[in-house]
């Protein structure tokens, strides 16, 4: 299998629901979206509830009919693909995909036994820790569990890319661990890997390459280091350059002198506004800022006690995302 080659691209696409004549009138849920995925890597979608990160997977595997735009499946439009194709593509259905009465022992040894040459279903059962609940019934499995055997039958195919749509809701940290291991191998053995998520420590870990979605489009996308001004800028974030800034005052700030930062400040979480209060800075953009504040630090007469820089995080950059 190829490594880095796309083996998903996804050019202008848009979806839209209803239509121009109806009361509700024509909803568009996609409006122009770009993405490219790649053998070998991990790609994640990010975006606020609503933002079209299901729609745009859905496009992608070829469920739902782009309204305008290509999408390219492994070199193929998914929505004509045949059953080659479609073995290929492992989809991690949530929940309600899966028969309720059957057991995860059961439902895996039928998903391996239609494909040609499948994972053993004892390895993903002893990697994803499952042997405790083979034969409980899907209906009665926790969350966490289930989305374990969801996850278990997307990969039983060998699949060259795999979908996955939260695939870590709701589980433990020690299965959240698992799973974070396990698609790490399934990077180094070339899978091509898109996932959704919530958990923005998770995406800042696992991806290799984030879009991230608002109200149906891509508003930023690259490799995190580009997101967060720790590498050079990705195409459409000019902001490849910025830093924030965290210093320890000295002493407890007036709300005057906060105000007069020339730069807005915010206390890092847990700290109250006392001598040794860490203070975080909004995104700095370049060295003159820093000027500003030593100067700043001049007129209210406070030497801080420790001045640190930091990458920023992708939480920091989603959330500028979804305020702006
Ligand atoms: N068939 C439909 N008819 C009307 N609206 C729809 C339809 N499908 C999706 N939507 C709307 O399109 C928007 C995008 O939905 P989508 O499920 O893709 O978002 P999402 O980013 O996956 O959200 P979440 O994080 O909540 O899962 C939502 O506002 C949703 O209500």
């Amino acid at each position: 299998m190829p490594q880095f080659s796309p083996c998903l691209t996804l050019r202008h696409v848009r979806y839209a629901v209803g239509s121009a004549r109806s009361p509700q009138g024509l909803k568009e849920i996609l409006r122009g979206v770009d993405l490219t995925a790649r053998s070998g890597e991990v790609t994640v979608l990010l975006g606020p509830n609503g933002a079209g990160k299901t729609t745009t997977l859905s496009c992608a595997q070829g469920l739902l009919h782009p309204s305008q735009g290509t999408v390219a499946l492994l070199g193929e439009d998914p929505f004509r693909a045949d059953a080659k194709l479609r073995a290929r593509v492992g989809v991690m259905l949530q929940d309600g995909g899966m028969p309720q009465s059957v057991q995860p022992r059961a439902l895996l040894h039928h998903v391996a036994a239609l494909h040609q040459n499948p994972w053993p279903v004892e390895d993903l059962v002893e990697r994803l820790g499952m042997g405790d609940f083979l034969r409980t019934s899907i209906r009665r499995l926790s969350g966490g569990q289930r989305q374990r055997v969801a996850l278990a039958a997307s990969l039983l195919g060998r699949p060259e890319v795999v979908f996955l749509d939260e695939p870590t809701a709701g589980l433990d940290p020690q299965s959240r661990q698992t799973v974070f291991a396990l698609i790490g191998e399934l990077r180094e053995m070339g899978m091509g890997i898109v996932l959704t998520t919530h958990l923005l420590e998770e995406a800042q870990k696992l991806a290799d390459s984030v879009f991230i979605l608002k109200d149906g489009e891509v508003v930023r996308h690259g490799s995190v280091a580009e997101l967060t001004g720790a590498g050079s800028a990705g195409t459409g974030s000019t902001d490849g350059a910025a830093r924030r800034m965290v210093f320890t005052a000295a002493r407890t700030l007036t709300r005057a002198e906060i105000a007069s930062a020339p730069v807005s400040i915010e206390l890092d979480g847990g700290t109250d506004n006392a001598p040794g209060a860490t203070w975080t800075t909004s995104r700095l953009t370049g060295p003159a800022q820093l000027r500003e504040l030593a100067a700043w630090w001049e007129l209210i007469d406070m030497m801080p006690v420790e001045v640190r820089m930091e990458a920023r995080t992708l939480e920091d950059v989603f959330w500028e995302v979804s305020a702006a």
